[in-house]
């Protein structure tokens, strides 16, 4: 058995300092060679200084000296075998601790591990001290035994979690772990409304899901996709699932394992440019196995999808399925609500020829083609308040507010002492500048974290090591955290002070209410030196967190909730798989779920439930984001309204005609759930190929001069690399 030898350090506390003086103290090591079993980066070292700058601090470390190299290095092969560890963080610049400087908070409730993922093991906390603010504690700090005595066991306990199929630089796997840990939303009973567009989905249905802001379409969606995925459940493949969800933003398609629609169609931005044609001709291998086994395909967010990059859509599928029916037949969900958000462009590349063109039309042509079910959710859950609800209708409506009605929406409002109005902006950069502003009129002590990024290839193989493999292996996870920088919600730094403003950004304990757009102020900081690891926490997942932890430090930010909780918020691992031809990478981000709160992007806010908003006419440029903005908050004793034109509407006309127009299904009819339509027959799964295909594209022409003539059937060539597109898809 390979026997680890661990200097257990006596770890002193001062403040969040580890200071590692029985090591200092020591009589210098004088062997040959050293491995570091457990350390900053494991391995072998040829100087004792090097391995003590592996282990020095860091917690529950293991190194041992050899006589020779070469025993170093058998022993460091066997310890690898026997542990099936394989590298799997790169070695980082570790930076000092910060000087334990912070401010303690007396009698505040802990994170609660239980209430945070129930099959937790019981953190264990030591009672906190309450040193004078701004004084180092002086008390050792003992880690937990399990802690200090890591064992080769826990080392080689493999990485439990899912794997999932990602295409490269696709933002939105980049947030994937959010729901892997352990952030089940709160469950609801679904109405009877909503229940009946699930079983309506359930019968093969092409279907709009729409309504009122908080009407709970995402809800329904949830079930949707539950009952759905059962269906398929046989069928289902780990990297190309039956059911998939898209959306065009990754915050939007996140919370529902989605992609982003780019990802899933394999293109980026630029490709949008060029004709169709070329788009269906450079189809990528993975794109065309996804659609191969897709059975119902979810677009969330339509109102934000441009009618072109529909109708791309549809050809791509199309064509890969080589069927005429609309999306080559496949069941198609489309959920989102036009009174909202837009497209964030006015407009959009034409299909034929990449040209720029207006984007003029509220829904895109092949939505007749779908013979689409049109469903809207009447009920409103987010606010409870019926007034407040006919206000938000009649701006949904785009009818002109009674005076009254706006004296109620700016009236001023009392918030509670710790509540946080936060302001709703249109822009980020106004957002950025304004939220360091108000960090900088705070007069605490500035505490940071950088958000911790790790990319790197799953089972290292011999041919890894060398080029061209090893160089394009180092492309690789540098564009993948790249794209974390880019996209991740999560901050890369985040900067807190006592007094700053905060909003959760994952759902922390939806028992108590603490989930994501939870809004706070940080009352004090934590030194959770003395936490535990948890039981079912992967060793990737342990790894990313101690190695955050050392960048950083042991302190984490304490917050009072606007309903009264105060938690001390612990970091989270995002983490992913990615696919890159053949090749699978893990890709991580660790970072405390918060960001400044005293503003947020309209954008962002989408989907979110906030408690208190302050919404202004200031920057506000589009239709819907009043809309949007007022629509987030739960009670008009939450909203602050400044600045609005009483005269003007600010709703689409085109948005408000289609919902006058549209028949809406009866969703209060027992019958409502069989197709009332004649869905497609064309369209039922696996009977495309039933009908002659037809490609359903010509030359440069634009769409209105289109005709589509009866050609021989498009041969679909395919690129089998995806790594030759892999860097246009950071566009
Ligand atoms: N059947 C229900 N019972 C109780 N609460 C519900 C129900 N359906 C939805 N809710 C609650 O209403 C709120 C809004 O739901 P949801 O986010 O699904 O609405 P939405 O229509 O997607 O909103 P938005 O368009 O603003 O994103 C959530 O807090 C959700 O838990």
């Amino acid at each position: 058995m390979l026997y680890l030898h661990s200097t257990r350090l006596t770890t002193t506390k001062l403040g969040n300092r580890l200071c590692t003086n029985v090591l200092m103290g020591r009589k210098r090591s004088t062997k040959a060679a050293y491995v570091v079993f457990i350390g900053r980066t494991r391995g072998v070292f040829t100087s004792w200084s090097e391995c003590e700058a592996q282990i020095h601090g860091y917690p529950g470390n293991s190194q041992k000296g050899f006589e020779s190299a070469a025993e170093a290095r058998t022993a460091w092969k066997e310890f690898r075998r026997s542990t099936q560890w394989t590298p799997s963080l790169t070695p980082l610049e570790i930076p000092d601790r910060l000087p334990a400087q912070d401010l303690l908070t007396k009698n505040i409730d802990l994170f609660d591990p239980k209430e945070h993922q129930a099959s937790s093991r019981k953190r264990n906390f030591e009672a906190m001290n309450t040193p004078s603010p701004l004084e180092p504690a002086s008390e050792p700090a003992r880690y937990k035994k399990s802690n200090q005595n890591a064992t080769t066991r826990e080392i080689a306990k493999p990485n439990k979690s899912p794997e999932l199929k990602l295409e490269p630089s696709d933002p939105t796997y980049l947030q994937k772990g959010e729901l892997a840990n352990g952030e089940e939303p709160a469950s609801v009973k679904l109405t009877s409304e909503q229940q009946a567009v699930v079983d309506m989905a359930l019968t093969g249905a092409n279907i709009f899901l729409t309504g009122a802001a908080g009407s709970g379409k995402t809800v329904t969606l949830r079930e949707m996709i539950r009952r759905l995925q059962k269906r398929y459940q046989s069928k289902n493949n780990s990297d190309h699932p039956c059911v998939q969800v898209v959306a065009p933003t990754g915050i939007a398609a996140l919370p529902l394992d989605g992609k982003t629609t780019f990802s899933f169609a394999g293109w980026n931005p630029d490709s949008l440019q060029q004709p169709m044609e070329r788009l269906l001709a450079n189809v990528r291998k993975s794109t065309r196995e996804a659609v191969d086994r897709l059975r119902v395909l979810i677009i969330e967010e339509i109102s934000m999808v441009e009618n072109q990059f529909l109708e791309r859509l549809n050809r791509l599928l199309q064509s890969i399925l080589m069927s005429n029916a609309p999306f080559g037949g496949i069941q198609v969900i489309l959920v989102g609500d036009f009174h909202q958000l837009p497209p964030v462009k006015p407009f959009e590349n034409c299909i034929e020829c990449g040209e720029m063109m207006v984007h003029d039309k509220v829904i895109a042509p092949v939505w007749d083609k779908l013979k689409l079910r049109f469903v809207k959710l009447e009920q409103i859950h987010r606010q409870k308040d019926t007034g407040f609800q006919g206000v938000l209708n009649k701006i949904r409506n785009g009818q002109v507010l009674e005076n009254s009605e706006w004296d109620e929406l700016e009236r001023t409002k009392e918030l509670p002492p710790q509540a946080v109005a936060t302001r709703l902006m249109s822009l980020v950069n106004d957002v950025t500048r304004f939220n360091n502003r108000e960090l900088g009129r705070l007069n605490t002590q500035v505490r940071s974290w950088k958000a911790f990024d790790v990319s790197n290839k799953k089972r290292t193989e011999d041919a890894d090591k060398f080029d061209p493999r090893c160089q394009m292996i180092a492309q690789k996870c540098q564009e993948f955290k790249d794209a974390l920088m880019k996209y991740h919600r999560l901050p890369t730094d985040l900067n807190l002070k006592v007094g700053a403003k905060v909003v959760l950004l994952s759902n922390l304990s939806p028992k108590s209410g603490l989930v994501n757009g939870s809004q706070g102020e940080v009352v004090g900081f934590a030194d959770t030196t003395t936490w535990t690891s948890k039981d079912d926490e992967g060793t990737y997942q342990r790894e990313c967190a101690d190695q955050f932890t050392t960048m950083n430090s042991f302190w984490r930010p304490v917050v009072r909730f606007a309903n009264g909780q105060t938690k001390t918020i612990p970091h989270v691992v995002q983490s992913s798989t990615k696919i890159s031809g053949e090749d699978r990478y893990h890709v991580a981000r660790t970072q405390i779920p918060l960001t400044l709160a005293w503003a947020l992007s309209i954008h962002k806010s989408q989907g979110m439930t906030l408690q208190y908003a302050e919404v202004s006419s200031r920057g506000l440029f589009e239709t819907g984001q009043l809309y949007v903005g007022l629509s987030r908050v739960t009670s008009l004793e939450g909203l602050i309204v400044t600045g609005f034109s009483r005269e003007k509407t600010v709703m689409d006309p085109d948005v408000i005609e289609f919902y006058e127009k549209t028949a809406w299904e009866d969703l209060s009819r027992s019958d409502v759930s069989p197709s009332t339509e004649s869905k497609t027959e064309a369209a039922a799964p696996n009977e495309w190929w039933k009908g002659d295909y037809v490609p359903l594209f010509v030359g440069k022409a634009h769409p209105a001069q289109v005709k589509y003539p009866q050609l021989p059937p498009f041969k679909t060539e395919i690129c089998d690399s995806d790594e030759e597109d892999s860097q246009d898809e950071q566009g």
